[in-house]
């Protein structure tokens, strides 16, 4: 069978968390209005998130495999989550149509969203048909095109599957029969599963609207193009920080959303550079491209480049940023844990997912998550500094992930409890911010007066003498109305309680002793995820290459079977033909030696 099409494949939830993983990481660049994120993109900017892509990714393959009747252990070549953007298509082709694809078995798509809700057009066509052949199966030569179809097709099939030959011939697409014949047009819907031989010609019909979303993989027989071990190397390999901001193209929303922004707002900050809260990734990379020129001297080049190449030049300079406590993020963050359903990351801007993703949660209007607008004060958090937007991100969310448990790093929904104490932690940072700005300890982003920054000892002292100061007036107000009531004695027990308790904000805040507790756990929990996910790949691949030896060593035997057969065909035919060999040896002149008597009376 060359064709199949089946539902359900993935979970909702599943692909939700997969749109989420490629909306996070899918760069530009794979085709026109494609983004797309490999494994390998998922292995080194959260390796965290292969644990559910790669299941996901042996679930395709399965029932892949299992459709298409080639349970023969197929390797991986390519796994990739594609976003499909308004002006995407494909025209008719088959996936293994360059001399380097050769080693191309089948494909497989997994729908993560649907057509005709999440976006428009993108309908994936079966070239059944003699005018998709197009001469594609070498049968037809120029004649196959239009109408006519090859002489291919019209003897019965090219046997490449191409032109729909196969399914004439067998009579039905299905090698067990019977089930019905895959349709030829398919509309996305998340889960569904498209798979197809190699040289199955299709097409995609462009996308109009919306987003379509994909996880694709190419399956192939030949090891080395076996895509495991290379993500092996990968993961066992030295840990490689993210070196480059990604060009500001792949983040940004047809809105204007910025995604990288909007997952450091999530996480209740803000970031900031050179004294300056950003609002779009891409100020950050204008200004960073404005100084870069004026650092050069030639002030009005910018200008005559586009904003796409002065982002992607500005691209490659680290710029230090910084973080700050955001309240207004903090806000839309308590408002996304209220939630009654968490959105499962789904961001401001995005595509409603509930009802479309068949998921049948209800559809929350999606939480406002505009980066920080200008002139609302934020607190800087000292010592802290990433050289890109990216690493910040990546950073914040592991801390997310960290602190959150399942959010962000596994496919379960993030439990409540996690939200409610990262959303406590995430006060606490505020608050203690808040505090330190009385102390003068942080500086004020976004106002007009800037605090100065003191010592760590003199904030926790200034705020300590203020919370006694304030003891003391309470205090004293009470003796001049006459004697300490129990009430007062409270009072100030509670006044020494707070005192306290901001010292030991401060002290962490000012010691960034959170942050740098958060970073070392971070590091730490990397270090144990790339081994398990290391472990676990071993392990699978270990399976994998028992499998497929036994699968080889089946195929083997049965070549080698093959080879017996007709070795003892010839030895058969050897058998068959050597009387009639003997006979007309006999009738050979030069072999009549016994008849030479008789030949004698001549
Ligand atoms: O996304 C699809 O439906 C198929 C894409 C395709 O044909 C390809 O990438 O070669
Ligand atoms: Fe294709």
């Amino acid at each position: 069978m060359q064709r199949a099409v089946l539902t359900g494949v993935l979970p909702p939830d599943i692909c939700r968390e997969l749109i989420w993983a490629a909306r996070s990481l899918a760069v530009v660049g794979y085709r026109d209005c494609v983004a797309s994120a490999t494994i390998f993109d998922v292995a080194s900017a959260a390796p965290a998130l292969l644990m559910p892509l790669v299941a996901a990714r042996e679930a395709v393959r399965a029932a892949a495999e299992a459709a298409l009747g080639l349970e023969l252990g197929l390797l991986v070549e390519f796994t990739g989550l594609l976003c499909w953007r308004p002006g995407a298509s494909i025209g008719w082709h088959h996936d293994a149509n360059r001399p380097y694809l050769r080693q191309r078995c089948a494909s497989a798509v997994c729908y993560l969203n649907a057509a005709g809700a999440d976006f428009q057009g993108g309908t994936f066509l079966f070239g059944d048909s003699h005018e998709s052949c197009r001469g594609w199966c070498g049968s037809g030569g120029g004649g196959a095109g239009r109408g006519g179809g090859c002489s291919g097709c019209r003897s019965g099939g090219c046997g490449k599957g191409c032109c729909g030959g196969s399914s004439r011939r067998g009579g039905s697409l299905f090698a067990s029969g019977g089930e019905p014949v895959p349709p030829l047009e398919v509309h996305a819907a998340p889960g569904t599963l498209v798979a197809y031989g190699a040289h199955v010609q299709h097409r995609v019909r462009p996308v109009t609207a919306g987003e379509r979303y994909a996880l694709t993989l190419w399956l192939t027989e030949d090891p080395q193009h076996d895509e495991d071990a290379r993500l092996l190397a990968v993961l066992t390999g030295p840990v490689e920080r993210p070196a480059a901001p990604l060009p500001a193209s792949m983040w940004l929303l047809p809105d204007g959303t910025d995604l990288r922004l909007c997952r450091v707002a999530m996480a209740g900050f803000a970031l900031a550079w050179r004294g300056r809260l950003l609002r779009s990734a891409a100020e950050l990379e204008d200004a960073a491209e404005a100084d870069a020129g004026a650092a050069a001297g030639g002030g009005g080049a910018a200008n005559s480049v586009g904003a796409g190449q002065k982002r992607a030049a500005s691209a490659v300079q680290p710029v230090p940023l910084q973080l700050a406590v955001q309240p207004a993020a903090l806000r839309a963050w308590r408002e996304w844990q209220a939630a009654p359903e968490p959105r499962c990351w789904e961001l401001g801007g995005a595509p409603a997912a509930a009802g479309t993703a068949g998921g049948g949660g209800t559809a929350a209007a999606p939480v406002d998550f505009q980066p920080a607008a200008p002139n609302v004060p934020a607190e800087l958090v000292a010592g802290l500094e990433f050289s890109s937007v990216q690493e910040a991100v990546l950073a914040l969310e592991h801390w997310v992930w960290r602190h959150g448990g399942a959010a962000s790093g596994t496919r379960e929904r993030p439990s409540p409890t996690s939200h409610e104490s990262l959303g406590r932690e995430m006060e606490r940072l505020a608050a203690g911010a808040a505090h330190k700005r009385k102390g003068g300890a942080l500086e004020q982003l976004g106002g007009a007066s800037g605090g100065r920054r003191s010592g760590h000892a003199s904030a926790a002292e200034a705020t300590a003498a203020a919370a006694v100061a304030e003891a003391a007036a309470a205090a004293g107000a009470e003796a001049q109305q006459g004697e300490l009531t129990d009430r007062s004695e409270m009072h100030l027990l509670n006044l020494r309680e707070t005192q306290r308790e901001l010292t030991n904000q401060i002290d962490a805040i000012t010691g960034l002793q959170v942050l740098d507790n958060v970073r070392a756990s971070f590091l730490e929990r990397m270090a144990r995820v790339k081994g398990e996910v290391g472990d676990l790949l071993a392990q699978t691949e270990g399976m994998l290459r028992t499998e497929s030896t036994a699968t080889l060593d089946f195929r083997k035997r049965a070549a080698n079977a093959g080879r017996l057969i007709d070795i003892l065909n010839l030895r058969t035919a050897d058998v068959e033909q050597r009387p009639e060999t003997l006979f007309s040896a006999a009738q050979e002149p030069g072999a009549a030696d016994e008849g030479e008597g008789e030949g004698g009376d001549e």
